[in-house]
């Protein structure tokens, strides 16, 4: 690695699978610090000088931390749940938030079923009982769960594999997830019920929903009672869904036959928990990601969308920012690209007081989900007028603060004769700007500024202006720039017909001074001048 080469900091502070890592290690430019057990003093010192942040479920990420963090760039979940996190202030940082949503599922399945199997077997009591060196069989008289009923609290991603594997023990599955259609469960062979018919039919129910305040203490002691007394009650999902005070009261007063949890309100599970003192609750201490074939899948799943973070790259997973399915990459990224551009010409020709935003997708562009290209666009109109950090994370909701009207169009149809084009109408103060950009041959060009035609590449050092067409005058411009040593590398003239309205564009390789520019302007015909950098 040369000296030239940028580092970019990782810290990487909760535990994460050394081999998943591997991406990271190996990426030029990425330098890998692993701190785990940081007390929050110790993270909130170390942290203003990474630029990401990698962690687990230990490490509680929140705004303190967000905003101590300078340099952080991203902040990566190695699982699904992103609870540890304060989304909402990365979000206002403009810090990426990415997380693993597929690699831990089959893990937190497969623990699901063995908490099935312990419940219905009393395994962890049996197991307790025979290093105590008792032998009483008759206290551990278990169930079977052939033919019996398992009801599903979410039928997301972990709710589908359990229900896999039920279906393959023998059991019926019922579910109740208000976000799903019933002919999504009946594809996957499951009857979509409401919560009170779930838990009165249920012989096992299982939780797998985020926690949400829809989903705190969502089953209560209330719907405890709907239970029938021989049924039993697992959560792998988040503490917190089923009250824990009423769980041990339900099961103390017989209402219901035990349960099994994974995660609880409080990680780790305080001492004097009640949920300890019951021998019909089996405990876990958040193990269900944890098998090795997970781990290394997380750790590789964030390592990868760090290192797309930091090289500017969409990330896969992002929870905060819009996702590109990747087969739209490479035709996106070159128009995400000229929509920024597109929105700081506009900012630098006349974006004071923006009021209204349209952004319109000509052609096969149309047929994309423009969410980034929207996001670069007010990127690109806010970057030099924002005191903070602006980002495609945080423009929409910066330019929403901001009272902008953002508002999307789409027309399938080929518009002159650019295949793909977009338009990007500013309202801002009494004006209105209508700037035209397409991609050709990979390269970004402003092809029409408000009514003219123009064809232009979309960078460096630009001067625009708009004049009445009468001979002499570009040469005149040519002569001033000249005079003061500033080389012209183009020239592009729009115009209605001859002697009318023209706009002429001139690239340069060097920046011209403001009283240059004063000069220009003072000729006579010329309208106005702007200068603008790309
Ligand atoms: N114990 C552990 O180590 C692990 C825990 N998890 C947790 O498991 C949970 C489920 O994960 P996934 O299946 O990957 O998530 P998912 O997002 O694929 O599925 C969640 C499902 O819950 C449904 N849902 C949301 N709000 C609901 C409500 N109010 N009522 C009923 N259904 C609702 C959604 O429609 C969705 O189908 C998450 O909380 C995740 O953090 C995941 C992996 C490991
Ligand atoms: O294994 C872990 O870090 C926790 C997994 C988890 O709870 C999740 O992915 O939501």
């Amino acid at each position: 690695m040369d000296a030239e080469t940028p580092i970019f900091k990782v810290l990487v502070a909760d535990s994460l699978s050394e081999s998943g890592l591997t991406p990271l290690r190996e990426a030029p430019g990425i330098q890998v610090d692993i701190r785990t057990g940081l007390s929050p003093d110790e993270l909130l010192a170390a942290i203003p000088e990474y630029d990401a942040l990698l962690v687990r479920s230990s490490t509680t990420v929140t705004a303190q931390v967000i905003q101590a963090g300078k340099r952080l760039r991203v902040i990566a979940r190695a699982g699904v749940g992103v609870d540890n996190i304060d989304v909402e202030a990365a979000t206002q940082a403009g810090i990426v938030v990415v997380n693993a949503p597929t690699g831990n599922v089959v893990a937190a399945a497969e623990h699901t079923i063995a908490m099935l199997m312990a419940l219905a077997r009393h395994i962890p009591q049996a197991d307790a009982h025979v290093r105590a060196g008792l032998w009483k069989r008759s206290q551990f008289m278990g169930v079977e769960v052939r033919d019996k009923v398992l009801g599903t609290v979410g039928l997301g991603r972990v709710a589908q594999e359990v229900v896999r594997r039920a279906q393959g023990l023998g059991m019926t599955c019922i579910a109740y997830d208000p976000y799903v259609s019933s002919e999504y469960a009946a594809q996957r062979s499951v009857r979509l019920v409401d919560l009170d018919t779930l838990l009165a039919e249920a012989d096992f129910v299982t939780v797998h929903v985020p926690l949400t305040p829809q989903t705190h203490n969502l089953i209560d002691r209330a719907k405890l009672r709907l239970m029938k007394p021989t049924a039993r009650i697992l959560n792998v999902a988040r503490g917190g869904v089923i009250n824990e005070q009423d769980l041990v009261e339900a099961i103390e007063a017989g209402e219901i036959a035990g349960a099994a949890l994974d995660v609880f309100e409080q990680e780790p599970l305080p001492p004097d928990s009640p949920l300890r003192r019951s021998d019909k609750i089996i405990l876990t201490p958040h193990l269900g990601g944890s098998t090795i074939e997970a781990q290394e899948q997380v750790a590789e799943d964030v390592a990868l969308q760090v290192i797309d973070v930091l090289n500017d790259r969409p990330a896969r997973y992002a929870v905060n920012a819009p996702i590109i399915p990747p087969k739209d990459l490479e035709f996106l990224v070159p128009y995400i690209d000229l929509a920024e551009r597109m929105g700081r010409f506009i900012q630098q020709v006349g974006g004071h007081g923006i009021g209204s935003v349209e952004i319109t997708a000509h052609g096969h562009l149309a047929d994309f989900d423009l969410a980034y290209v929207n996001a670069a666009a007010l990127k690109g109109l806010l970057s030099d007028v924002l005191n903070i950090r602006i980002n495609l994370v945080n423009a929409t909701l910066l330019a929403e603060r901001r009272g902008i009207n953002l508002v999307e169009r789409k027309k399938h149809q080929h518009e002159a004769r650019y295949e793909n084009m977009l338009t990007l109408r500013v309202t801002a103060g009494n004006d209105t700007w209508t700037l035209r950009g397409s991609v050709l041959q990979g390269e970004p060009y402003i092809v029409g500024i408000n009514d003219l035609w123009v064809d232009f590449p979309a960078t460096g050092n630009l001067l625009i202006s708009a004049h009445q067409d009468r001979p002499g005058i570009i040469g005149r411009v040519g002569t001033i720039l000249g005079q003061s040593d500033i080389n012209i590398s183009f020239m592009h003239v729009g115009r209605w017909a001859p002697r009318t309205e023209a706009i002429m564009v001139l690239g340069t390789d060097e920046v011209t001074p403001p009283a240059l520019q004063a000069e220009i302007a003072a000729l006579p015909h010329i309208r106005w001048l702007k200068a603008v950098t790309l």
